[in-house]
């Protein structure tokens, strides 16, 4: 079967999950049929997803009406009208072996033989599920995120039998979703986010239980010091502590005592503590502030401890070739909002410190999970489990991308969607070293820049990592002075710079984006410079570039009401140069981009360092504009530009 030819999906649970990837498959064009056992349950899906097709519609984020979307649902009971026709099968039952098993047996006497049928289960063995089927080939895991309409990634996971044309056609259908799917080799407890995030809050868990931290310490710790999005205990509560205890049960009892879960996790299940939902769990939701997590109780034990377990896990991933390095870390990303991914954390941290850690650990408390597996002390003495020499092909960015979408155009793409594209110290020196390599790259005579999604241009400072890194008055001085140095080589480099800004544009993204020379913005953006409402100054250079591009009495109207404004008020105020249709703004910015690459680099130079030398003082300006007038006057471009107007031609400038 081939992506074409899908054309009904069925989806067997009207719940959380069931309703939403109904809702996603609907969203994609596809007819759904979702089936749960009742017309309650049916129900009660159709109604959540209308509810949330009405919102999408709302913030503009539905490509066409939400009824149309709807009308391509029909909420179900009956099992063979339900699925006899369809291409497509996806579960999403109770994650109980019984329960799915009736299903199954179900589902084959209804569906056609050709089906697909994909288990969405986030912790029982696909291979065991697909035993209980007829088609074992036709059978993988499709497991997403929730919400599944806001979650990225789809891990599609092969069971035993699973052959690659399954696998390849679900893989398929995700990014027709628009989901980002992640390949999983081989069936393993937790695939591979659950194995990564499950192990490490039991490690956190344990630390409390055996008196080594405490919850306030590991979470400070895995917020503050890691850059985690939340810590251990928070992201416990968030997901259920009883969802975290099951699957760990499920891990100790295929994978052994190393996944023995901890005692603290354990009462708190017996306890009733779930975590929000019940409104209690580590922190109290109801009648306590929540999870309040100290920025300075840091503590390199805690840190060595949860990153060596992730170093542990990973190992046992790669080394068993259930999933390689970069799938391991996009689908952590992606699905967790990692900033970084675990094994490149645990490579920058150093994998034999985190051998030496687990060893120590093992020798003082004795416990399996601390014994290293092998393939983690293979890679402890390579260096780490990315190939240390694969970089010699130029520089590898993680926060950012550099593309090259046209002839002598130059992209740079801050690329943290997950987080804003907010601007971490990492992306403040990788966005430095990306100026530098275009501006010396003779095949780019323009840069356009722009953020990853339709959700941000850049909602500024990541404001997580400056709580984290304490209140220390000369760190904050050269973070202030680091932004001002990196965005101010954008705005001198010699090359024009063209900021597309979709979203939000605030803070240290819209300092950013000052120092563009012209910036498109779609309709849905928005702009503002919100740090006093934070209790602090635009650091990144807001204070003097703002007032240079829209004046001092719109720049301090900005900056002092800390207010936010829409594209079109941004366009008066003469920020944005265009306001263009969402759908446009990708495509007008690039044309723009390539438009003035066009044009004759070196006369683009000689105006912008005269431009910038004439802001504070005029007459240094004027020199060097005739200065550079005079040089002009020698070069090829002046001759070709002379030329082509004579002639009614194009010029091909040169740059000589
Ligand atoms: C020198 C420079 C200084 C500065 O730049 S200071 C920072 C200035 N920027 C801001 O103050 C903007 C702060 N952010 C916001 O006001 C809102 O967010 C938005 C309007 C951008 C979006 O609102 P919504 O659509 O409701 O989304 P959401 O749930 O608030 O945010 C989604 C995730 O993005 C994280 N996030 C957003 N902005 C920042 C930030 N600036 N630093 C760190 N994280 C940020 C959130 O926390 C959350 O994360 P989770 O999903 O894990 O809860």
């Amino acid at each position: 079967m081939q992506l074409e030819d899908i054309n009904t999906v069925a989806v067997l649970g009207a719940g959380n999950m069931g309703h939403g990837i109904a809702e996603v498959a609907a969203m994609a064009g596809y007819d759904v049929n979702m089936r749960d056992i009742n017309d309650e349950f049916v129900q009660n899906g159709y109604d959540q997803i209308e509810w949330s097709l009405n919102k999408l519609a709302e913030n503009d984020q539905l490509s066409e009406e939400a009824d149309t979307v709807l009308e391509r649902i029909t909420p179900l009971v009956d099992m063979g009208e339900a699925c006899a026709d369809a291409d497509v099968v996806i579960e999403a039952v109770p994650e109980q072996m019984e329960i799915k098993k009736d299903v199954y047996g179900e589902l084959e006497e209804v569906a056609a033989d050709d089906a697909i049928f994909a288990t969405n289960t986030s912790s029982l063995s696909i291979t065991d599920l697909a035993e209980v089927t007829e088609r074992p080939e036709r059978f993988c895991g499709m497991h997403f995120f929730n919400p599944p309409v806001r979650m990225p990634l789809v891990e599609v996971i092969s069971g035993a039998e699973s052959d690659e044309e399954t696998l390849d056609v679900i893989e398929d259908l995700a990014e027709d979703f628009g989901k980002s799917p992640v390949r999983v080799h081989k069936d393993s407890p937790g695939f591979i986010v659950n194995r990564i995030l499950v192990p490490l809050m039991n490690e956190a868990a344990w630390l409390v239980s055996d008196e080594e931290a405490t919850i306030a310490e590991v979470d400070s710790t895995t917020k503050y010091g890691m850059g985690l999005p939340m810590g251990s205990f928070e992201l416990g509560d968030q997901v259920g502590n009883d969802v975290s205890y099951h699957v760990l049960e499920y891990m100790h009892e295929v994978l052994g005592d190393a996944y023995e879960p901890a005692p603290l996790l354990e009462e708190k299940v017996e306890n009733e503590e779930l975590g929000k939902k019940t409104g209690k769990g580590f922190y109290d939701y109801e009648d306590g502030p929540g999870a309040e997590i100290p920025t300075d109780e840091q503590s390199d034990l805690v840190e060595a401890r949860l990153l060596a377990t992730m170093a542990n896990e990973a190992a046992k991933l790669i080394g068993n070739d259930v999933a390689p390095p970069a799938s391991i870390d996009e689908a952590t990303q992606l699905g967790a909002g990692f900033p970084d991914g675990p094994v490149k954390m645990v490579d920058d941290y150093g994998l034999d410190d985190l051998l030496e850690t687990l060893e120590e650990a093992a020798e003082q408390t004795g416990y399996e999970r601390y014994e290293p597996a092998d393939y983690l002390e293979a890679r402890a003495a390579e260096g780490g489990f990315y190939d240390q020499d694969d970089d010699d092909e130029g520089v590898d960015f993680e926060t950012i991308r550099v593309e090259y979408p046209a002839e002598y155009v130059g992209h740079i793409v801050i690329d943290r969607p997950h987080r804003m594209n907010t601007i971490s110290d990492d992306l403040l020196a990788e966005l430095s070293t990306a100026i530098d390599q275009l501006s010396d790259d003779d095949e780019v005579r323009a840069i356009l820049l722009t953020g990853e999604g339709d959700k941000a241009f850049s909602a500024g400072a990541d404001v997580q990592s400056m709580a984290g890194s304490g209140a220390d008055p000369i760190e904050g001085q050269e973070l202030s002075r680091a932004g001002q140095q990196a965005f101010g080589k954008l705005e001198a480099c010699d090359l024009p710079v063209v900021a597309g800004i979709d979203g939000y544009c605030l803070g240290g993204g819209m300092e950013l984006a000052t120092c563009a020379d012209l910036r498109v913005a779609s309709e849905r953006s928005e702009f503002g410079q919100p740090e006093l409402n934070l209790g602090l100054i635009p650091g990144w250079g807001g204070t003097q570039r703002l007032a240079n591009v829209i004046g001092e009495g719109r720049a301090k109207e900005i900056i002092l009401t800390a207010e936010r404004y829409d594209a079109e008020t941004m366009a008066d105020y003469g920020f944005v140069n265009d306001v263009v249709d969402n759908d446009d703004l990708e495509d007008t910015a690039l044309e723009l981009a390539a438009d003035l690459a066009g044009g004759p680099p070196i006369a683009l130079k000689f105006t912008k360092r005269a431009m910038l030398a004439g802001r504070d003082d005029t007459d240094a300006g004027l020199e060097y504009e005739a200065s550079a007038f005079g040089h002009l006057m020698a070069t090829d471009d002046l001759m070709e530009g002379i030329t082509a107007f004579m002639g009614d031609g194009e010029p091909e400038f040169e740059g000589n």
